[in-house]
């Protein structure tokens, strides 16, 4: 007999409802008078928010009427989205009456308990750090009015830090005591994220005695899950691993313990670690964006549509030669048109991969090191040129702004990373690679643009040339238009170089364009700087010449990745279709 089952009716409403409670769902189904049954409706136990005596609601206010016989239970209810991604998660609260005080004490105390026993991730306390200035600044506010009531509701005890500097929350990981909290949850944006992961990366190799400088090392995944409440500028890492910026279905997926592994790149320049990233290592045009909207950070999140236009204008290709470790291509490739869903059974793969070796937790960081030792047997590639930007993400990194991403095929937790080069090419050419990444369009799909999918990345200046002989004038000159020009090396790891192709005219403006459009003509006879800088998720780097490395689940967020929409549908019946998901609201 299972042991969790419960079952009686209960009243919702003047409605008689049958009620059964398993170890995985707790359903009602109407019945009529004739006993006969109408609508069920099934949440998971897993998605059950929280459970209360009496009548209750919470948001926008906690109002409590006590009785003896009610009780009201809270969960994840879905709601279309409209134009983003993903799947709007709301408060779902019905109100169930019992016929005695008894069963109603019977239904609280079973529901709580298979509410222990079936999400053993459910955060009991946690860390919580509001940048009161990120995006809008209205971190604290949307903190208090939205989350904070849903924590208690959820018996989260919450420790609460708003910033005062820049770095506060990273130092504080990394020095203070952190004795049981279960995970980190950061108000802000993709800056303050890139503050916690440095922050909580950072601490568990100290721990471990590793060395993070070492891009060798296998690095240790972190055991405190992230939390992030989105409230930044570009909230590139919330979008991307749920789909919609909304701070209360950010809010569900930490109340019930969610789990999203995610790789993370780590950047090196002469043996030293500079920077993690997740969302965007990006040199030429995003550099550039980012210099120029840190003058302009009273604009808000404005800040970058304004200063990529004034970038995009200003018409800039930098020289440069990067170098690349390809994955392997048989497991996925960026132009597969598939898409990181949740349960990615790419991901899935690739965790097996990662870990499959070794049963037990002490040995699981050990097999990172056979991933990293057949890193070092794989053959580099070598390109070198004039870039518009250089790329590498982790994972789609797709945004409000970008709703498929920088590369919308990458995965968030396959221990690679996807290498986007876009060569030089004429202004309307890279404004239209650009515009892609607003539509469904292929930005891939366009002769000066690469992507390869990578497991470790060099770049550096093309050597032996002081950086005055990079000051030209045009972004335009030594550019790759339609069927054009690239050079390819491949080198074996001990780099010695063993093939070289050259193809392809280089493109730049004709006369012709050039007596068209006066307007690029201007733009692009402007002098250009020598040197971009590399934006890494936000920062700027104080370095050119960088290696850096994918680590496959390094870290996990509070998540589940993008829920597919077509998977799901209108039900609110018992569905062996949907299994976890049945409360699919249009
Ligand atoms: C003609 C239309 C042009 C539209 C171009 C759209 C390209 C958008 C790609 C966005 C990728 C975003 C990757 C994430 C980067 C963030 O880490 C970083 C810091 O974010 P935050 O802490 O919230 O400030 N954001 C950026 O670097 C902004 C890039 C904007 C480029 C236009
Ligand atoms: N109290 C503070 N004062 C100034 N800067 C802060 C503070 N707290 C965090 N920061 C920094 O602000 C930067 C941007 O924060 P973020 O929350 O990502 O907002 P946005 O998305 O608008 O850039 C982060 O790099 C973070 O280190
Ligand atoms: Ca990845």
């Amino acid at each position: 007999m299972e042991t969790d089952r419960l079952e009686s009716s209960l009243w919702v409403g003047n409605k008689r409802c049958r009620a059964v409670l398993t170890g995985w769902h707790f359903n009602w189904t109407e019945v009529d008078k004739k006993n006969r049954d109408k609508k069920t409706i099934s949440v998971p136990v897993a998605e059950v928010v929280g459970v209360e005596e009496g009548r209750v609601e919470i948001l926008p206010q906690k109002v409590v009427v006590e009785t003896d016989k009610d009780f009201t239970v809270f969960y994840v209810k879905r709601s279309s989205s409209g134009g983003s991604s993903g799947l709007l998660w709301r408060l779902g609260r019905t109100q169930f009456s019992c016929l005695s005080r008894v069963l109603r004490d019977q239904w609280t105390n079973q529901l709580r308990t298979v509410l222990k026993t079936h999400s053993p991730l459910r955060p009991h306390k946690l860390l919580v750090f509001i940048n009161p200035f990120g995006g809008k600044r209205k971190g604290r506010k949307i903190y208090h009015s939205v989350v904070a009531p849903l924590f208690e509701l959820a018996g989260i005890s919450s420790h609460v830090i708003v910033t005062e500097r820049a770095n506060q929350a990273r130092d504080h990981l990394l020095k203070k005591d952190l004795t049981g909290f279960d995970g980190v949850v950061c108000v802000g944006g993709d800056g303050m994220f890139s503050e916690i992961l440095h922050g909580l990366i950072g601490r568990t190799q100290q721990e471990a005695g590793l060395c993070e400088n070492d891009p060798s090392v296998t690095l240790q995944p972190c055991l405190l899950h992230i939390g992030i409440i989105p409230a930044g500028s570009t909230d590139c890492v919330c979008y991307a691993t749920v789909g919609v910026i909304d701070p209360l279905t950010s809010a569900l997926h930490i109340i019930i313990g969610d789990s999203q592994p995610l790789d993370v790149c780590s950047v090196h320049h002469a043996s030293a670690l500079v920077r993690y990233s997740v969302s965007m290592l990006g040199y030429g045009f995003y550099g550039d964006v980012l210099t120029e909207s840190e003058k302009h950070r009273w604009m808000g999140p404005l800040r970058y549509d304004y200063s990529g236009t004034m970038v995009y204008l200003s018409n800039r290709s930098y020289a440069g030669i990067v170098q690349y470790l390809p994955a392997d291509p048989l497991l996925s490739s960026p132009r597969d048109k598939t898409r990181c869903l949740s349960g990615c059974s790419v991901c899935s793969r690739s965790t097996e991969k990662l870990f499959h070796h070794f049963s037990d937790s002490s040995s699981l960081y050990s097999s990172h090191f056979s991933q990293y030792s057949s890193e070092t047997e794989g053959e580099w590639m070598t390109v070198e040129g004039n870039f518009r930007c250089v790329s590498l993400t982790c994972m789609s990194s797709s945004c409000p702004r970008s709703p498929l991403g920088l590369s919308p095929s990458a995965h968030l937790a396959d221990g690679t990373g996807d290498l986007i080069l876009v060569w030089d090419t004429n202004p309307l050419g890279f404004l239209k690679f650009l515009y892609r990444h607003t539509s469904t369009q292929d930005q891939f799909d366009l002769p000066f643009v690469e992507v390869h999918r990578v497991k470790a990345v060099r770049f550096c200046l093309p050597s032996g040339k002081g950086e005055e002989q990079y000051e030209k004038t045009g972004g335009s000159s030594g550019g790759v238009d339609e069927g054009e020009t690239k050079s390819v090396e491949t080198e074996s790891s001990n780099g010695s170089q063993q093939h070289l192709a050259e193809t392809g005219t280089r493109g730049e403006l004709t006369n012709e364009e050039k007596t068209a459009n006066p307007f690029l003509c201007g733009l692009c006879c402007s002098k250009s700087p020598a040197l971009s800088v590399w934006n890494c998720d936000g920062e700027i780097l104080p370095f050119t010449d960088i290696f850096s490395r994918i680590h496959g689940q390094l870290v996990h967020l509070y998540a589940r990745g993008i829920e597919d929409r077509e998977a799901l549908h209108s039900c609110s019946e018992e569905c062996d279709k949907c299994e976890r998901i049945c409360i699919l609201q249009k």
